[in-house]
């Protein structure tokens, strides 16, 4: 698996290009992320599912960058989107709809409507009432919809709460208890057919046992609702795989993981669907930021950075791991110290009580792990500007979106 990022004499490299260059032109903070490290995680799973039908849709939310998505649908993904915004940004980049699946509990009027005219691949369904809507939409537009219903298969995902999507008590898709049900009563309904079943049991897995449990589940279910005469063709088994936040954590082999899955899967005669976002895109990114303070308060150690959690907001939201690099290695040994930015509340923290190098005024650090869920919920709390983002290939780097304007944020507002 390609490391984007390393060390070569004690400086912090992307690709071929030295980060301190792009944080000197670009200035700070700013998203960095790797071409290369982006392809070979994708085609890391387009490749295990050679010689099967299938699709890799990329999970759109993780890191919905135009220049991203452009280069994703090049390699011929597919997309996975949640709203009417992340449709438009696949349609910008370039993406095919007929490659795009609608998942998420709250589908509108308005969205459900316009992806039926772009002709997307199918809806993800979540609830009768969404079904009927589709069914009545698509009726008119005399249109039929493909579906699938996602189920909650009541696997336990072991991850974060926050994160955690497949138990019974998670607003997410349709108890798998009921969905037969379900299913024989919208195979009454005009506009829709019935094509597939999905599933998402929850994000950052890093033992791929509950997906595989998981996908046991979905199987057995795509037999019984044949034998009903419901022809389901689709199987869509969503993301979830993880990757390793703390230098040990494992990382979940995506070749192994397709094996296992190419075994379950073999003579059911299905087309086959993933999800990932955060094991395509995560890796792949840095947030690189400069140290503007350094301070004590009693015992504390703080070191004071012009990044914070409305850049990266994972550590303030699940107290999430990031590990934490200087840019360049220097003999000043290391401090612990907690990593904050300038954001006033106290959960703005990207570190706590963490052993870091010992970093001065104006030294620049890389957070890393970052190209998930990192600009993609970047928020202007505070009034801050959300940062620029760097794509790099090879040993040549281009701002991929500029960092936003003071009057970027207040446009729109009226006096
Ligand atoms: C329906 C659905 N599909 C795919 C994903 C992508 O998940 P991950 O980034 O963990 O691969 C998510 C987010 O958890 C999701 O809700
Ligand atoms: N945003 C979360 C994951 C949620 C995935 C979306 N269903 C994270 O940063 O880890």
């Amino acid at each position: 698996m390609f490391q984007p990022f390393e060390y070569r004499e004690g400086v912090l490299y992307c690709e071929g290009v030295e980060l301190s260059k792009i944080a000197d032109h670009a200035a700070t903070p700013c998203y960095v992320y790797s071409a290369r490290a982006i392809l070979d995680r994708f085609h890391s799973y387009d490749q295990g599912l050679f010689g099967i039908p299938h699709r890799v849709c990329y999970a759109v939310k993780a890191n919905s960058n135009l220049s991203l998505l452009n280069m994703l649908a090049q390699a011929g993904a597919g997309f996975d989107i949640v709203s009417g915004g992340e449709l438009h940004r696949v349609l910008k980049a370039g993406g095919d709809p007929g490659k795009v699946v609608f998942s998420g509990v709250g589908k509108t009027r308005e969205e459900i409507d316009s992806a039926l005219q772009l002709g997307i691949h199918s809806f993800n369904c979540e609830s009768e009432a969404e079904i009927a809507l589709i069914s009545s939409l698509a009726s008119r537009l005399g249109k039929t919809a493909s579906i699938a219903l996602r189920v909650n298969p009541d696997v336990d995902a072991a991850t974060h709460p926050y994160i955690s999507t497949g138990l019974k008590e998670h607003k997410f898709g349709i108890d798998i208890a009921e969905v037969e049900g379900v299913y024989q009563r919208a195979a009454a309904l005009p506009g829709i057919s019935l094509d597939g079943v999905s599933c998402h049991i929850g994000s950052q897995l890093l033992d791929p046992a509950p997906l595989l449990e998981a996908a046991t589940k979905m199987l057995a279910l795509v037999g019984r609702l044949r034998a009903k005469g419901i022809a389901i063709k689709e199987l869509d088994l969503g993301g979830g795989l993880g990757v390793p936040y703390h230098a040990g954590d494992p990382r979940p082999d995506v070749d192994t993981f397709l094996r296992k899955i190419r075994q379950l899967v073999d003579g059911h005669n299905l087309f086959l669907m993933f999800e990932p976002g955060r094991s395509v895109v995560a890796e792949a990114g840095a947030l690189v930021s400069r140290v503007l303070y350094r301070k004590k308060n009693g015992e504390k150690e703080f070191v004071i950075i012009d990044a914070s959690m409305t850049e990266l907001i994972r550590p303030a939201l699940y107290e999430a791991h990031h590990e934490i690099l200087p840019l360049r290695k220097s003999k000043f040994g290391t401090v612990v110290a907690n990593i904050v930015g300038p954001v006033c509340e106290s959960g703005d923290f990207l570190a706590e009580n963490r052993e870091v190098a010992n970093v001065l005024p104006g030294d620049l650090i890389a957070i890393m792990t970052a190209g998930a869920y990192g600009f993609a919920m970047a928020s202007n709390y505070n009034s801050r500007v959300r940062p620029c983002e760097i794509l790099v290939e090879g040993d040549t780097w281009r701002v991929i979106r500029q960092r936003e304007t003071l009057d970027d944020l207040i446009r729109g507002e009226e006096l």
